[in-house]
C-alpha cells in the first residue's frame, strides 16, 4: 500500500476527532501485517485525563477487527501534517507491533521520513520484563 493511501485514511479519521478541550484534532491510520487499514481519532473528555489518543483508538479498531500486528502507522495533527506519537502511544504501538514497525513522520519541509518504533522507544519495557 502506498503511503499516500495511509495518509488519506489518517486524514479521514482526523476530521472525526472529538477534541473540544484542546482543539487539537488527531487522526491515526494503521496498516497491519494482513494489509488491512484501521483508523482512529482522539476522543477527549471533560475529565481531562481519561481522554483517548488517536493511536489508541486505532489500535482498538485493529484488535476488534481481528488484526494483530502493526506494520505501519501514520498520525496526523496540526494543519493536517503527520506528527510524532506521544510517549504513551509509542509504548502502545510497541506492544502491538515489532521493533521494525514503521512510524511515518513529516519534516517541516513536508517530506516523509519513516522511523522504526524501536528507535523512537529505545530500551522499551515489554512483556519480557514481566517474566520471572
Ligand atoms: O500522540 C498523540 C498526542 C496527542 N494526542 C491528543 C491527545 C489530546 O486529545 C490532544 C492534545 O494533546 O491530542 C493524540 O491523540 N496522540
Amino acid at each position: 500500500m502506498k503511503l499516500e493511501a495511509l495518509f488519506e485514511a489518517a486524514k479521514m479519521a482526523h476530521k472525526k476527532a472529538y477534541s473540544p478541550y484542546s482543539n487539537f484534532k488527531v487522526g491515526a491510520a494503521i496498516l497491519d501485517d494482513q494489509d488491512q487499514v484501521h483508523i482512529g481519532c482522539n476522543v477527549e473528555n471533560a475529565a481531562y485525563p481519561i481522554g483517548c489518543c488517536a493511536e489508541q483508538s486505532a489500535v482498538s479498531q485493529m484488535i476488534v477487527n481481528g488484526g494483530t500486528k502493526i506494520k505501519d502507522i501514520l498520525v496526523i495533527g496540526k494543519k493536517g501534517q503527520a506528527c510524532p506519537p506521544c510517549g504513551a502511544c509509542r509504548q502502545i504501538i510497541f506492544e502491538h507491533g515489532s521493533k521494525e514497525t514503521k512510524v511515518h513522520l513529516e519534516t517541516s519541509a513536508g517530506k516523509f521520513v519513516s522511523k522504526n518504533i524501536g528507535d523512537l522507544l529505545p530500551d522499551a519495557f515489554d512483556h519480557s520484563h514481566l517474566d520471572k
